[in-house]
């Protein structure tokens, strides 16, 4: 029997953020608030000649992620990835850092590297932010809770709560973040647009991404039609950073989420990625 490890990342719902240019991409990073979610990326590792990955959601499969490549070639090892969600990807749940941190993490001891959890990190979180698939989503991913970082990189000073209470999310598509933090002008508005201070509970981070989402100015049409739904009913609500779609808490948000589309329910996960098996 060939031998596999399999590990788990939860994903990542950013409300606000800032990005901090550092030398490196382990100083690069960003600032801002968000939510470690209960779904997240589940990742199959073994070992191969060539290193191919396999993207699997809703029973479709595509091929390659350039970040996990490049990670892995960086480790200097060569392994067939598969990765499993249920979210959808592109869409503003930190799925390329779930999906970077549950890789690393099997083929840290598939492998038998001994990496320690920061080492691993460090890795995951330089991957993502040389290919722009995202800042801060792997510092949060480490761990769970709504979390706010204070500074940049997976070493920063992280606080992070654990509300009990349901996260919904609804998904009207992808928004490639390589597009968004590509672009100047935007990152101008984001900047300006910056909250700065931690959420109390969710309710205070929806109100606090809110603000953050009108001011930055990334709210699309798509995006502004589940927002007001939710005012109507008094929900509080915002877009998910970086995609096209909303979360929402409280009684009635997963009612007027439903209208839009299916609608994720989401828990504050407990704890951040973790090894689940080796075989055999
Ligand atoms: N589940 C996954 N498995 C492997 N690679 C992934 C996964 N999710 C995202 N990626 C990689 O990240 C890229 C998308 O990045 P991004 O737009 O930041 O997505 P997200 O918002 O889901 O983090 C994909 O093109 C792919 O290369
Ligand atoms: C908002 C984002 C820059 C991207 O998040 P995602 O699209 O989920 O990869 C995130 O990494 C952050 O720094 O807050």
């Amino acid at each position: 029997m060939v031998r596999t490890a399999v590990a788990f990342s939860p994903g990542h719902i950013s409300g606000y953020f800032r990005r901090v240019e550092g030398i490196g991409p382990e100083e690069t990073g960003s600032v801002g608030a968000g939510v470690v979610i209960s779904e997240g990326v589940r990742s199959t590792v073994e070992k191969a000649r060539e290193t191919s990955v396999q993207v699997v959601r809703q029973g479709h499969a595509s091929t390659g992620s350039p970040p996990v490549e490049y990670a892995l070639e960086r480790l200097g090892v060569a392994a067939c990835v598969t990765t499993e969600c249920r979210l959808p990807i592109g869409a503003g749940f930190g799925l390329s850092a779930a999906a970077l941190l549950a890789t690393l993490t099997a083929a840290n001891r598939l492998f038998d590297l001994d990496l320690s959890a920061d080492e691993v990190a460090a890795r995951a979180h330089e991957a993502e932010v040389l290919h722009r698939t995202g800042l801060g989503d792997v510092a949060a991913s480490i761990s769970g809770g709504v979390v706010c970082r204070k500074g940049a990189g997976i070493h920063a000073d992280i606080t992070r709560i654990y509300p009990e209470e349901p996260l919904y999310a609804v998904s009207l598509g992808a928004l490639p973040t390589a597009s968004v933090l590509s672009s100047s002008g935007t990152m101008a508005r984001i900047a300006a647009a910056f909250p700065d201070r931690c959420p109390r509970d969710l309710a205070d981070f929806c109100w606090l991404s809110r603000g953050f989402a009108e001011k930055s100015r990334l709210v699309a049409p798509g995006v502004r039609r589940v927002l007001e739904a939710c005012d109507a009913e008094r929900v509080p609500a915002s877009m998910t950073m970086l995609g096209n779609g909303v979360f929402a808490t409280g009684g009635a948000a997963e009612e007027v989420l439903s209208r839009f589309g299916e609608v994720y329910t989401l828990h504050v996960a407990r704890r951040g990625a973790y090894l689940i098996e080796v075989k055999p």
